[in-house]
């Protein structure tokens, strides 16, 4: 078992926050899902405001626009990326055709309380009071076990539907290297400045990756309701496909929450809080949230690119000298990850605090 996966052992959760409602032929919507949502920061329009930053990869200029996009939002869309786009058609395809399966037939995979992989609600239900309008299936590699309960009469599409989840992570993998390549390159950084980095050319996995699908299902009342409750990743890099629909917003510092228009073929990329801790703060872990909308049902299919495991994640010394002290003690994946479970939004910020990993209780 990797140890992503391990992590998830030492924080098991309550099956209240894993069974997901029965969305099918809901017209009201029940108490439990009832959010009252914060008027905090407004809801900014993304055509005459501030929008989230569209790069270009092949732009001669991507570096300096990667930076500046991630110094200012944690955030950006990706368009030449080099990924084929039939593959995006594929994925959301089997993607749909989970999600539209019978309740009873998803609940056979529904995640044990100390599992990352599986059917349920989001991660981070764990952290609200009310229940969020949406549905997730996670996965790390082939995910045959699943595949086969879900549709134990069909072999055809128990193999199409591995097949495209494991070429999309494959895909997303070589992705997020080359990307995570240039993020460093931004800083005038290279690989050679991450010890524990090694391309995976030789099929080795010395990263770890997870995938999550997620559903949001029609909803009659979308301003009552939470599909994703705000959050910030935990990992480095997360690589975000979603499909035609708005839902994602994004929270930027002055401005409010900025939806996410999609762009045809495009990739949404945000960085999680150990790019935060790896740039010594320089980049920022962007706080997002996802909304259900009433005409479609919306789907998204995120990749999330961590650290190997047992590595710990510490700011780089090339960015941190007297006048910049590292701002975070050093810890490995795993390790954040029960400190999230503790302090949820508040991680961070107890990282900075604490100084010293013996003291993050
Ligand atoms: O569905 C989306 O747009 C956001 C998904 C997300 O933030 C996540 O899976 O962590
Ligand atoms: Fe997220």
């Amino acid at each position: 078992m990797s140890s992503i996966a391990e992590s998830y052992k030492a924080i098991p959760m309550n099956l209240n926050h894993i069974i997901p409602l029965d969305f099918n032929g809901v017209h009201e919507i029940p108490e439990s899902h009832e959010w009252t949502i914060s008027t905090e920061h407004p809801i900014v329009d993304p055509v005459t405001c501030d929008s989230l930053p569209l790069i270009d990869l092949s732009d001669p200029n991507a570096l300096s626009l990667i930076r500046k996009a991630c110094e200012e939002w944690g955030a950006f869309q990706v368009i030449n990326h080099g990924i084929p786009l039939n593959l995006f058609e594929e994925v959301e395809l089997q993607t749909r055709r989970l999600f539209s399966l019978p309740t009873h037939q998803k609940l056979t995979i529904l995640r044990s309380p100390d599992s990352i992989t599986g059917y349920g609600m989001p991660h981070i239900q764990t952290f609200f009071p009310k229940l969020m309008w949406s549905e997730g299936f996670q996965l790390i590699g082939y995910p045959m076990e699943y595949a086969s309960q879900l549709w134990p009469q069909e072999p055809d599409q128990q193999t199409n539907f591995c097949d495209v989840m494991e070429k999309y992570q494959k895909e997303m993998k070589a992705f997020t290297e080359k990307l995570f390549e240039m993020l460093l390159g931004s800083l005038g950084l290279t690989l050679e400045d991450i010890h524990w980095f090694k391309p995976t050319t030789d099929g080795s996995n010395n990263h770890q990756n997870v995938l999550t699908l997620n559903s949001y299902p029609v909803c009659p009342d979308p301003n009552r309701t939470m599909g994703l409750a705000p959050h910030t990743d935990t990992s480095l890099i997360t690589v975000l496909h979603q499909s035609g629909s708005t839902g994602l917003q994004v929270l930027k510092d002055g401005s409010g929450w900025v939806p996410v228009v999609p762009v045809s073929g495009a990739l949404v990329v945000n960085l999680g809080d150990l790019m935060e801790v790896l740039t010594n703060g320089l980049f920022k872990s962007i706080m997002h949230r996802a909304v259900a909308n009433m005409t479609n049902h919306r789907v998204s299919v995120a990749f999330f690119f961590g650290p190997p495991r047992d590595v710990e994640i510490a700011p780089l010394v090339k960015l941190t000298d007297e006048d910049h002290p590292a701002l975070y003690c050093p810890l490995t994946w795993k390790e954040f990850l029960q400190t999230k479970a503790k302090h949820f939004d508040k991680a961070l910020e107890v990282l900075r605090n604490k100084g010293a990993k013996d003291n993050l209780d």
